[in-house]
């Protein structure tokens, strides 16, 4: 596939991922694009449903000059697509999804749709998956590079989705056992081209940034 490489980004529920995510592209305007997954779990507070967002970059950028680019970013921001268990298992019997995945009781996945989406328009695709994603994907042609955000400890992380409340104690738990797992799996050999500790999130987010500098470079030029 031609055009800039994807980029994976995966690691423990609540290491960082959305928030560095976030900011890479508030920072890179029109230089990334999120491939918006379905899930069914239910939304929490904020977050918005993918569908009909897509369209919303271009009617903003026509219209509404005067309005401040943070708040157009978080406007085109689609969390999730999300649907029943019923029609996200119909879109994954199609042969819809490049991965799916069941985390912490609920399904996960990348649509092709959602790919495609973000490489039509010559973007940085940015997926954000579990570790079984990570697998899935390496069986298919995507090509992307595969980095890891990974807290600094289990306390750390523990801590910060408590303060994030988001989470009922069942749930945080499950998400706590999958992060053990995961900070095992993203030791070997192979699996991602950078593991990066979010513990200071400046120095994370530099690392990001060098990380990906080449493909935002190539980007940025083919635009200008
Ligand atoms: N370096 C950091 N130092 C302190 N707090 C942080 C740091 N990075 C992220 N956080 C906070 O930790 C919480 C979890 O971060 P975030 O939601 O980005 O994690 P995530 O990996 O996207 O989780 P999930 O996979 O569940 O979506 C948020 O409240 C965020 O503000
Ligand atoms: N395999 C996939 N994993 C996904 C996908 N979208 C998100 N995720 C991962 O799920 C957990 C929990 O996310 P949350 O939003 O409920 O906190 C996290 O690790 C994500 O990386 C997907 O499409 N496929």
């Amino acid at each position: 596939m031609s055009g800039p490489r994807p980029v994976v980004l995966s690691g423990p529920s609540g290491a960082g991922k959305s928030t560095l995510m976030k900011r890479l592209m508030k920072d890179h305007e029109d230089v990334f694009g999120f491939s918006v997954s379905h899930t069914t779990r239910n939304p929490r507070p904020g977050e918005e449903d993918g569908k009909g967002l897509n369209k919303l970059p271009m009617l903003l950028g026509a219209t509404l000059l005067p309005v401040a680019l943070d708040s157009l970013y978080m406007l085109r921001l689609a969390d999730y697509h999300f649907t029943t268990k019923e029609a996200m298992q119909e879109g994954i019997d199609n042969g819809d999804f490049i991965e799916n995945a069941e985390f912490s009781g609920n399904m996960y996945g990348t649509s092709k749709a959602a790919i495609e989406d973000v490489q039509a328009q010559n973007l940085i695709c940015i997926l954000d998956v579990d570790i079984q994603g990570v697998k899935r994907i390496k069986e298919t042609d995507l090509n992307p590079i595969y980095i890891s955000i990974q807290p600094p400890s289990m306390e750390i992380l523990e801590k910060r989705l408590r303060d994030r409340q988001t989470e009922t104690e069942e749930s945080l738990q499950k998400r706590l056992e999958a992060a053990r797992i995961d900070m095992e799996l993203s030791k070997e050999p192979g699996v991602f081209d950078v593991v990066i500790i979010n513990d200071d999130l400046e120095r994370a987010y530099e690392e990001l940034k060098d990380i990906l500098n080449e493909e935002i470079q190539k980007v940025q030029e083919a635009k200008s």
